[in-house]
Protein backbone atom coordinates (compact mmCIF):
# COMPACT_ATOMS: atom_id res chain seq x y z
CA UNK A 1 0.00 0.00 0.00
CA UNK A 2 1.70 3.72 -0.92
CA UNK A 3 0.51 6.63 0.63
CA UNK A 4 0.79 10.32 -0.22
CA UNK A 5 0.63 13.35 1.84
CA UNK A 6 -0.94 16.74 0.43
CA UNK A 7 0.38 19.14 2.55
CA UNK A 8 1.34 22.27 1.60
CA UNK A 9 4.95 21.78 1.08
CA UNK A 10 6.22 24.85 -0.49
CA UNK A 11 9.05 24.57 -3.24
CA UNK A 12 11.43 23.38 -1.91
CA UNK A 13 15.05 24.87 -2.70
CA UNK A 14 18.93 23.80 -0.67
CA UNK A 15 19.67 26.87 0.90
CA UNK A 16 23.06 27.27 3.11
CA UNK A 17 20.91 29.92 5.43
CA UNK A 18 18.69 26.96 6.86
CA UNK A 19 21.69 24.81 7.84
CA UNK A 20 22.40 24.98 11.41
CA UNK A 21 25.21 22.62 11.47
CA UNK A 22 28.24 21.61 9.77
CA UNK A 23 28.94 18.04 8.88
CA UNK A 24 32.03 18.14 11.21
CA UNK A 25 29.69 19.31 13.98
CA UNK A 26 27.80 16.62 13.37
CA UNK A 27 30.41 13.95 13.54
CA UNK A 28 31.42 14.96 17.20
CA UNK A 29 30.73 13.41 19.83
CA UNK A 30 28.50 14.11 22.42
CA UNK A 31 29.66 14.65 26.06
CA UNK A 32 26.60 13.43 28.56
CA UNK A 33 25.97 16.66 30.32
CA UNK A 34 25.87 18.29 27.07
CA UNK A 35 23.45 15.94 25.38
CA UNK A 36 21.40 16.06 28.71
CA UNK A 37 21.18 19.86 28.62
CA UNK A 38 20.17 20.01 25.00
CA UNK A 39 18.01 17.76 24.40
CA UNK A 40 14.39 18.76 23.72
CA UNK A 41 11.29 17.37 23.28
CA UNK A 42 10.98 16.88 19.27
CA UNK A 43 8.38 19.27 17.79
CA UNK A 44 4.23 18.97 18.84
CA UNK A 45 1.93 18.40 15.78
CA UNK A 46 0.23 21.54 15.78
CA UNK A 47 -3.98 21.58 15.28
CA UNK A 48 -3.63 22.79 11.28
CA UNK A 49 -5.96 22.24 8.59
CA UNK A 50 -5.75 19.58 6.44
CA UNK A 51 -7.55 18.58 2.49
CA UNK A 52 -9.34 15.91 2.90
CA UNK A 53 -8.14 13.15 0.07
CA UNK A 54 -10.97 12.99 -2.66
CA UNK A 55 -12.41 9.88 -2.07
CA UNK A 56 -11.89 9.48 1.66
CA UNK A 57 -14.92 8.62 3.67
CA UNK A 58 -14.91 8.66 7.39
CA UNK A 59 -13.89 4.77 8.65
CA UNK A 60 -16.82 2.71 9.17
CA UNK A 61 -17.17 2.34 13.07
CA UNK A 62 -18.50 -1.11 13.86
CA UNK A 63 -19.45 -0.50 17.86
CA UNK A 64 -22.16 2.13 18.43
CA UNK A 65 -22.13 4.36 21.26
CA UNK A 66 -22.80 2.83 24.51
CA UNK A 67 -26.64 3.58 25.25
CA UNK A 68 -27.57 2.07 21.66
CA UNK A 69 -25.92 -1.14 22.29
CA UNK A 70 -26.19 -1.73 25.99
CA UNK A 71 -22.73 -1.87 26.54
CA UNK A 72 -22.76 -0.37 29.99
CA UNK A 73 -21.11 3.33 28.93
CA UNK A 74 -18.72 4.75 31.04
CA UNK A 75 -19.42 8.80 31.84
CA UNK A 76 -16.80 11.07 33.69
CA UNK A 77 -17.99 11.08 36.70
CA UNK A 78 -16.71 7.32 37.06
CA UNK A 79 -13.32 8.37 37.45
CA UNK A 80 -11.13 10.78 39.76
CA UNK A 81 -8.81 12.54 38.13
CA UNK A 82 -5.27 12.63 39.91
CA UNK A 83 -2.21 14.03 37.83
CA UNK A 84 -1.93 15.47 34.07
CA UNK A 85 0.58 12.74 32.52
CA UNK A 86 0.65 15.03 29.42
CA UNK A 87 -0.33 17.45 26.40
CA UNK A 88 -1.40 16.58 23.09
CA UNK A 89 -2.81 18.43 20.18
CA UNK A 90 -6.74 18.44 21.17
CA UNK A 91 -5.91 18.46 25.34
CA UNK A 92 -4.56 16.65 28.04
CA UNK A 93 -3.62 13.23 28.95
CA UNK A 94 -4.49 12.75 32.98
CA UNK A 95 -3.83 9.79 34.80
CA UNK A 96 -7.12 9.07 36.30
CA UNK A 97 -8.87 6.48 39.03
CA UNK A 98 -11.97 4.33 38.68
CA UNK A 99 -13.40 5.34 41.86
CA UNK A 100 -15.45 1.93 41.74
CA UNK A 101 -12.03 -0.44 41.14
CA UNK A 102 -9.68 2.13 42.30
CA UNK A 103 -8.13 1.16 38.84
CA UNK A 104 -5.74 3.18 37.27
CA UNK A 105 -5.71 4.34 33.71
CA UNK A 106 -4.09 7.18 31.33
CA UNK A 107 -7.36 9.06 30.49
CA UNK A 108 -6.68 11.22 26.73
CA UNK A 109 -9.32 14.17 26.89
CA UNK A 110 -9.92 15.47 23.18
CA UNK A 111 -11.98 18.97 23.20
CA UNK A 112 -14.97 18.55 20.74
CA UNK A 113 -14.48 22.42 20.24
CA UNK A 114 -10.73 22.07 19.18
CA UNK A 115 -11.40 19.95 16.84
CA UNK A 116 -14.83 21.32 15.03
CA UNK A 117 -12.95 25.08 14.63
CA UNK A 118 -15.57 27.14 13.74
CA UNK A 119 -15.06 28.72 10.07
CA UNK A 120 -12.96 25.72 8.91
CA UNK A 121 -13.83 24.41 5.83
CA UNK A 122 -16.39 20.84 6.36
CA UNK A 123 -13.80 18.91 5.19
CA UNK A 124 -10.88 19.67 7.22
CA UNK A 125 -13.38 19.37 10.52
CA UNK A 126 -14.17 15.70 8.85
CA UNK A 127 -10.20 14.74 8.03
CA UNK A 128 -9.72 15.62 12.17
CA UNK A 129 -12.88 13.86 12.99
CA UNK A 130 -11.30 10.60 10.82
CA UNK A 131 -7.97 10.62 12.55
CA UNK A 132 -9.89 10.41 16.06
CA UNK A 133 -11.99 7.81 14.91
CA UNK A 134 -9.03 5.51 13.33
CA UNK A 135 -7.15 6.20 17.02
CA UNK A 136 -10.02 4.45 18.57
CA UNK A 137 -10.14 2.35 15.81
CA UNK A 138 -6.97 0.78 15.43
CA UNK A 139 -6.47 0.44 19.29
CA UNK A 140 -9.52 -1.59 20.04
CA UNK A 141 -8.60 -3.80 17.66
CA UNK A 142 -4.95 -4.23 18.53
CA UNK A 143 -3.35 -6.72 21.39
CA UNK A 144 0.64 -7.02 21.27
CA UNK A 145 2.62 -6.52 24.68
CA UNK A 146 4.48 -3.26 23.13
CA UNK A 147 1.54 -1.73 22.02
CA UNK A 148 -0.88 0.46 24.75
CA UNK A 149 -3.61 -0.67 25.50
CA UNK A 150 -7.14 0.92 24.83
CA UNK A 151 -10.22 -0.04 27.38
CA UNK A 152 -12.80 2.48 26.97
CA UNK A 153 -13.94 5.60 25.14
CA UNK A 154 -16.67 7.83 25.66
CA UNK A 155 -17.98 11.27 25.02
CA UNK A 156 -19.95 13.86 26.40
CA UNK A 157 -20.87 17.50 24.96
CA UNK A 158 -17.39 19.06 25.30
CA UNK A 159 -14.75 16.13 25.35
CA UNK A 160 -14.09 12.81 23.91
CA UNK A 161 -12.16 10.55 26.43
CA UNK A 162 -9.93 7.79 25.93
CA UNK A 163 -9.31 5.34 28.98
CA UNK A 164 -5.87 3.66 27.80
CA UNK A 165 -3.93 1.36 30.04
CA UNK A 166 -1.38 3.67 31.92
CA UNK A 167 2.04 2.97 31.46
CA UNK A 168 4.30 3.97 34.57
CA UNK A 169 7.49 4.67 33.42
CA UNK A 170 6.99 7.86 31.63
CA UNK A 171 8.33 8.31 28.30
CA UNK A 172 12.01 6.56 27.50
CA UNK A 173 13.59 10.16 26.62
CA UNK A 174 12.90 11.20 30.05
CA UNK A 175 15.19 9.09 31.26
CA UNK A 176 17.55 9.29 28.57
CA UNK A 177 18.05 12.99 29.70
CA UNK A 178 19.60 11.59 32.99
CA UNK A 179 22.18 9.62 31.25
CA UNK A 180 22.24 11.62 27.79
CA UNK A 181 23.15 8.67 25.87
CA UNK A 182 22.61 4.78 25.76
CA UNK A 183 25.07 2.22 25.14
CA UNK A 184 24.29 0.03 21.61
CA UNK A 185 23.23 -3.01 23.61
CA UNK A 186 20.41 -1.15 25.52
CA UNK A 187 20.00 0.94 22.11
CA UNK A 188 19.18 -2.49 20.54
CA UNK A 189 17.28 -3.69 23.06
CA UNK A 190 14.40 -0.96 22.70
CA UNK A 191 15.05 -1.16 18.50
CA UNK A 192 13.96 -4.57 19.14
CA UNK A 193 10.69 -4.37 21.04
CA UNK A 194 9.86 -1.18 18.38
CA UNK A 195 10.72 -3.36 15.61
CA UNK A 196 8.09 -6.09 16.66
CA UNK A 197 5.81 -3.51 17.51
CA UNK A 198 5.79 -2.34 13.69
CA UNK A 199 5.84 -5.44 12.37
CA UNK A 200 3.01 -6.45 13.97
CA UNK A 201 1.16 -3.34 12.83
CA UNK A 202 2.25 -3.38 9.24
CA UNK A 203 0.95 -6.93 9.30
CA UNK A 204 -2.41 -5.82 10.08
CA UNK A 205 -1.76 -2.97 7.57
CA UNK A 206 -1.42 -0.02 9.88
CA UNK A 207 1.29 2.20 9.14
CA UNK A 208 2.58 4.21 12.53
CA UNK A 209 4.00 7.29 11.15
CA UNK A 210 4.32 8.94 14.12
CA UNK A 211 7.40 7.07 15.40
CA UNK A 212 9.17 9.75 17.69
CA UNK A 213 10.49 10.21 21.32
CA UNK A 214 7.27 10.81 23.35
CA UNK A 215 5.23 8.26 21.84
CA UNK A 216 7.87 5.73 23.56
CA UNK A 217 6.70 4.83 26.92
CA UNK A 218 8.61 2.68 30.03
CA UNK A 219 6.19 0.15 31.74
CA UNK A 220 7.06 -0.76 35.22
CA UNK A 221 9.65 -3.52 33.96
CA UNK A 222 11.52 -1.10 31.54
CA UNK A 223 9.76 -2.05 28.83
CA UNK A 224 8.57 -0.16 25.67
CA UNK A 225 5.46 0.93 24.99
CA UNK A 226 3.99 2.64 21.98
CA UNK A 227 1.26 5.35 22.50
CA UNK A 228 -0.67 7.51 20.21
CA UNK A 229 -1.87 6.27 17.44
CA UNK A 230 -3.12 9.71 16.29
CA UNK A 231 -1.43 9.70 12.86
CA UNK A 232 -1.64 6.06 12.25
CA UNK A 233 -3.57 4.65 9.29
CA UNK A 234 -5.08 1.28 8.63
CA UNK A 235 -5.29 0.43 4.75
CA UNK A 236 -7.89 -1.85 2.42
CA UNK A 237 -5.00 -4.24 2.08
CA UNK A 238 -1.77 -4.72 3.43
CA UNK A 239 0.59 -5.54 0.19
CA UNK A 240 3.24 -2.71 -0.80
CA UNK A 241 3.09 -2.60 -4.44
CA UNK A 242 4.01 1.02 -5.78
CA UNK A 243 2.57 -0.11 -8.91
CA UNK A 244 -1.06 -1.13 -8.17
CA UNK A 245 -3.32 1.84 -9.35
CA UNK A 246 -6.02 2.30 -6.89
CA UNK A 247 -3.26 2.49 -3.99
CA UNK A 248 -1.61 5.68 -5.29
CA UNK A 249 -3.71 9.05 -3.44
CA UNK A 250 -5.90 7.04 -1.13
CA UNK A 251 -4.41 8.95 2.24
CA UNK A 252 -3.34 12.27 2.40
CA UNK A 253 -2.47 13.54 5.98
CA UNK A 254 0.10 15.60 7.54
CA UNK A 255 2.97 14.36 9.47
CA UNK A 256 3.90 16.17 12.85
CA UNK A 257 7.16 15.62 13.61
CA UNK A 258 9.62 15.94 10.63
CA UNK A 259 13.13 15.21 12.59
CA UNK A 260 11.62 11.54 13.18
CA UNK A 261 9.84 11.43 9.07
CA UNK A 262 11.07 9.52 5.95
CA UNK A 263 11.93 11.97 2.96
CA UNK A 264 9.22 10.54 0.70
CA UNK A 265 7.01 11.87 3.53
CA UNK A 266 8.51 14.98 3.87
CA UNK A 267 8.29 15.56 0.32
CA UNK A 268 5.03 14.86 -0.69
CA UNK A 269 5.80 11.65 -2.71
CA UNK A 270 3.60 8.52 -2.31
CA UNK A 271 5.05 6.35 0.66
CA UNK A 272 4.54 2.87 2.04
CA UNK A 273 4.97 1.33 5.29
CA UNK A 274 8.71 1.43 5.01
CA UNK A 275 8.88 4.82 6.43
CA UNK A 276 8.47 3.53 10.00
CA UNK A 277 11.44 1.80 9.61
CA UNK A 278 13.50 4.93 8.65
CA UNK A 279 12.27 6.52 12.06
CA UNK A 280 13.22 4.21 13.74
CA UNK A 281 16.78 4.34 12.33
CA UNK A 282 15.92 8.32 13.39
CA UNK A 283 14.88 7.34 16.81
CA UNK A 284 17.96 4.74 17.28
CA UNK A 285 20.92 7.75 16.14
CA UNK A 286 18.51 9.98 19.02
CA UNK A 287 19.41 7.26 21.79
CA UNK A 288 23.14 6.98 20.35
CA UNK A 289 24.17 10.53 19.76
CA UNK A 290 22.06 12.53 21.53
CA UNK A 291 19.93 14.42 18.87
CA UNK A 292 18.00 12.75 15.20
CA UNK A 293 20.36 13.03 12.26
CA UNK A 294 18.43 16.09 11.21
CA UNK A 295 17.15 18.90 12.75
CA UNK A 296 15.14 21.83 12.20
CA UNK A 297 11.86 23.72 13.16
CA UNK A 298 10.21 22.74 9.74
CA UNK A 299 10.22 20.16 6.85
CA UNK A 300 12.02 22.36 4.75
CA UNK A 301 14.75 23.05 6.72
CA UNK A 302 15.23 18.69 7.52
CA UNK A 303 14.52 18.25 3.72
CA UNK A 304 17.12 20.79 2.60
CA UNK A 305 19.41 18.87 4.94
CA UNK A 306 18.87 15.65 3.65
CA UNK A 307 19.05 16.51 0.12
CA UNK A 308 22.48 17.79 0.54
CA UNK A 309 23.43 13.91 1.50
CA UNK A 310 23.95 11.77 -1.16
CA UNK A 311 23.11 8.58 0.70
CA UNK A 312 22.00 9.16 4.04
CA UNK A 313 23.62 11.00 6.85
CA UNK A 314 26.63 10.88 8.01
CA UNK A 315 27.14 8.59 11.11
CA UNK A 316 29.78 9.11 13.77
CA UNK A 317 32.42 7.25 13.68
CA UNK A 318 32.60 6.32 17.21
CA UNK A 319 29.97 3.74 16.89
CA UNK A 320 30.90 -0.01 15.88
CA UNK A 321 30.77 -1.09 12.89
CA UNK A 322 27.61 -3.07 13.16
CA UNK A 323 25.75 -0.48 14.16
CA UNK A 324 27.05 1.87 11.68
CA UNK A 325 26.16 -0.85 9.27
CA UNK A 326 22.60 -0.76 10.54
CA UNK A 327 21.57 2.39 10.85
CA UNK A 328 22.53 3.24 7.29
CA UNK A 329 20.42 0.42 6.11
CA UNK A 330 17.84 2.08 7.42
CA UNK A 331 18.35 5.48 7.26
CA UNK A 332 18.90 5.54 3.33
CA UNK A 333 16.76 8.38 1.81
CA UNK A 334 15.69 6.30 -1.43
CA UNK A 335 12.65 4.37 -0.41
CA UNK A 336 14.16 1.96 -3.02
CA UNK A 337 17.24 1.40 -1.49
CA UNK A 338 16.53 1.71 1.74
CA UNK A 339 16.17 -2.36 4.08
CA UNK A 340 12.72 -3.54 3.34
CA UNK A 341 12.60 -5.04 6.62
CA UNK A 342 9.04 -6.04 6.83
CA UNK A 343 10.09 -8.43 3.48
CA UNK A 344 13.35 -9.33 4.93
CA UNK A 345 12.33 -9.64 8.35
CA UNK A 346 13.76 -13.30 9.08
CA UNK A 347 15.67 -15.98 6.98
CA UNK A 348 14.16 -17.50 4.51
CA UNK A 349 15.06 -20.39 2.84
CA UNK A 350 16.48 -20.34 -0.86
CA UNK A 351 12.76 -21.97 -2.21
CA UNK A 352 11.01 -19.96 0.03
CA UNK A 353 12.56 -16.64 -1.58
CA UNK A 354 10.52 -15.53 -4.91
CA UNK A 355 12.35 -15.68 -8.03
CA UNK A 356 12.98 -11.87 -8.86
CA UNK A 357 14.47 -11.91 -5.20
CA UNK A 358 16.91 -14.47 -6.16
CA UNK A 359 18.24 -12.83 -9.42
CA UNK A 360 18.15 -9.60 -7.67
CA UNK A 361 20.51 -11.08 -4.81
CA UNK A 362 22.84 -12.45 -8.06
CA UNK A 363 23.04 -8.94 -9.53
CA UNK A 364 24.21 -7.29 -6.02
CA UNK A 365 22.38 -4.42 -6.46
CA UNK A 366 21.63 -1.95 -3.50
CA UNK A 367 18.92 -3.42 -2.18
CA UNK A 368 19.76 -5.43 1.42
CA UNK A 369 18.26 -8.40 1.47
CA UNK A 370 19.66 -10.10 4.29
CA UNK A 371 17.32 -10.95 6.98
CA UNK A 372 16.72 -7.72 9.35
CA UNK A 373 16.40 -9.91 12.56
CA UNK A 374 19.55 -11.63 12.12
CA UNK A 375 21.62 -8.74 12.30
CA UNK A 376 24.86 -8.46 14.29
CA UNK A 377 23.27 -5.50 16.21
CA UNK A 378 20.60 -7.86 17.60
CA UNK A 379 23.03 -10.76 18.87
CA UNK A 380 21.60 -10.64 22.24
CA UNK A 381 17.94 -10.32 21.23
CA UNK A 382 15.56 -13.48 21.62
CA UNK A 383 13.34 -12.44 18.77
CA UNK A 384 11.10 -15.53 20.46
CA UNK A 385 10.69 -14.46 23.62
CA UNK A 386 9.28 -10.95 22.63
CA UNK A 387 7.63 -11.39 20.07
CA UNK A 388 5.03 -14.08 22.45
CA UNK A 389 5.27 -11.43 24.98
CA UNK A 390 7.56 -13.78 27.95
CA UNK A 391 10.65 -11.38 27.74
CA UNK A 392 7.81 -8.08 28.70
CA UNK A 393 6.68 -10.66 31.24
CA UNK A 394 9.08 -12.42 32.75
CA UNK A 395 12.80 -10.27 32.63
CA UNK A 396 13.38 -6.32 33.16
CA UNK A 397 14.53 -4.06 30.40
CA UNK A 398 18.34 -2.35 30.79
CA UNK A 399 16.43 0.87 32.58
CA UNK A 400 14.05 0.11 35.33
CA UNK A 401 11.93 3.21 36.50
CA UNK A 402 11.99 4.31 40.03
CA UNK A 403 7.88 3.83 41.01
CA UNK A 404 7.37 3.86 45.03
CA UNK A 405 3.98 5.18 44.26
CA UNK A 406 2.23 4.94 40.74
CA UNK A 407 -0.45 7.84 41.76
CA UNK A 408 2.68 9.99 42.01
CA UNK A 409 3.51 9.90 38.08
CA UNK A 410 7.24 10.18 39.53
CA UNK A 411 8.63 9.72 35.70
CA UNK A 412 6.82 12.25 33.93
CA UNK A 413 7.56 15.54 33.72
CA UNK A 414 6.68 18.20 36.56
CA UNK A 415 5.96 20.63 33.46
CA UNK A 416 3.00 18.68 33.61
CA UNK A 417 2.47 16.96 36.84
CA UNK A 418 2.32 20.08 38.36
CA UNK A 419 -0.78 21.45 36.60
CA UNK A 420 -4.17 21.66 38.09
CA UNK A 421 -6.26 18.84 36.49
CA UNK A 422 -9.03 21.21 37.10
CA UNK A 423 -8.07 23.89 34.43
CA UNK A 424 -8.36 20.36 32.27
CA UNK A 425 -12.01 19.80 33.77
CA UNK A 426 -12.80 23.38 31.99
CA UNK A 427 -13.91 22.74 27.89
CA UNK A 428 -16.54 24.75 25.52
CA UNK A 429 -19.56 22.16 25.07
CA UNK A 430 -20.49 21.63 21.27
CA UNK A 431 -23.71 20.29 22.47
CA UNK A 432 -25.55 19.46 18.84
CA UNK A 433 -23.08 17.86 17.32
CA UNK A 434 -23.57 14.57 15.97
CA UNK A 435 -20.54 13.91 14.56
CA UNK A 436 -19.01 12.10 17.12
CA UNK A 437 -21.78 9.47 17.46
CA UNK A 438 -20.48 5.92 17.71
CA UNK A 439 -17.14 6.82 19.06
CA UNK A 440 -17.92 4.95 22.70
CA UNK A 441 -16.44 1.76 23.01
CA UNK A 442 -15.31 -1.01 25.68
CA UNK A 443 -13.88 -3.78 24.95
CA UNK A 444 -14.44 -7.27 25.52
CA UNK A 445 -14.61 -8.05 29.22
CA UNK A 446 -12.37 -11.33 28.90
CA UNK A 447 -9.98 -8.36 27.61
CA UNK A 448 -10.56 -6.42 30.63
CA UNK A 449 -10.02 -9.33 32.89
CA UNK A 450 -6.70 -10.25 31.43
CA UNK A 451 -5.45 -6.92 31.79
CA UNK A 452 -6.46 -6.12 35.08
N1 LIG B 1 -1.09 5.40 28.18
C1 LIG B 1 -0.33 6.36 28.70
N2 LIG B 1 0.25 6.21 29.91
C2 LIG B 1 1.02 7.19 30.44
N3 LIG B 1 1.27 8.36 29.81
C3 LIG B 1 0.72 8.58 28.61
C4 LIG B 1 -0.12 7.60 27.98
N4 LIG B 1 -0.51 8.08 26.80
C5 LIG B 1 0.04 9.30 26.67
N5 LIG B 1 0.78 9.62 27.77
C6 LIG B 1 1.54 10.86 27.98
O1 LIG B 1 0.84 11.96 27.41
C7 LIG B 1 1.60 12.53 26.32
C8 LIG B 1 0.68 12.97 25.20
O2 LIG B 1 -0.03 11.84 24.74
P1 LIG B 1 -0.38 11.61 23.20
O3 LIG B 1 0.89 11.73 22.40
O4 LIG B 1 -1.16 10.36 23.03
O5 LIG B 1 -1.32 12.85 22.95
P2 LIG B 1 -1.62 13.52 21.56
O6 LIG B 1 -2.75 14.47 21.82
O7 LIG B 1 -1.89 12.51 20.52
O8 LIG B 1 -0.25 14.21 21.31
P3 LIG B 1 0.34 14.74 19.95
O9 LIG B 1 -0.46 15.93 19.66
O10 LIG B 1 1.79 15.03 20.30
O11 LIG B 1 0.24 13.65 18.93
C9 LIG B 1 2.60 11.45 25.93
O12 LIG B 1 3.75 12.00 25.36
C10 LIG B 1 2.88 10.76 27.27
O13 LIG B 1 3.85 11.46 28.02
Amino acid sequence: MVFTLDEDIEELCISDDDCEETPQQLLQPMVAEHVSKHRRKSSVLEKFPVVAPLNSRRLSISVGDGQRQGIDPKILADFKPVRVLGKGAYGKVVLVKDERTSKLYAMKQLQKAEIIIENDAPHDVSKRVERIFAERTILSQLEHPNVVKLFYTFHDNSRLYLLLQYIPGGELFYHLKERGTLDEDTAAFYAAEISCALKFLHEKGIVYRDLKPENCLLDANGHLVLTDFGLSKKSVDDSDSPSSPEDVSVLHSIIGTPEYCAPEILKGEPYTRNCDWYSLGCLVYDMLVGKPPYTGANHKVILNKIQKEKQGPRIPYYLSDGMKDWLGALLKKDLKKRWDVDRYWAAQSQSQQPQRDRRKKKKAGQERTSPYTSHFVFRKVNWAKIQDGMQQKSEQGPIVPIITNPELAENFDEEFTSLPFEESQQARDIPKSDIFEGFSYKASGSYLEKYF
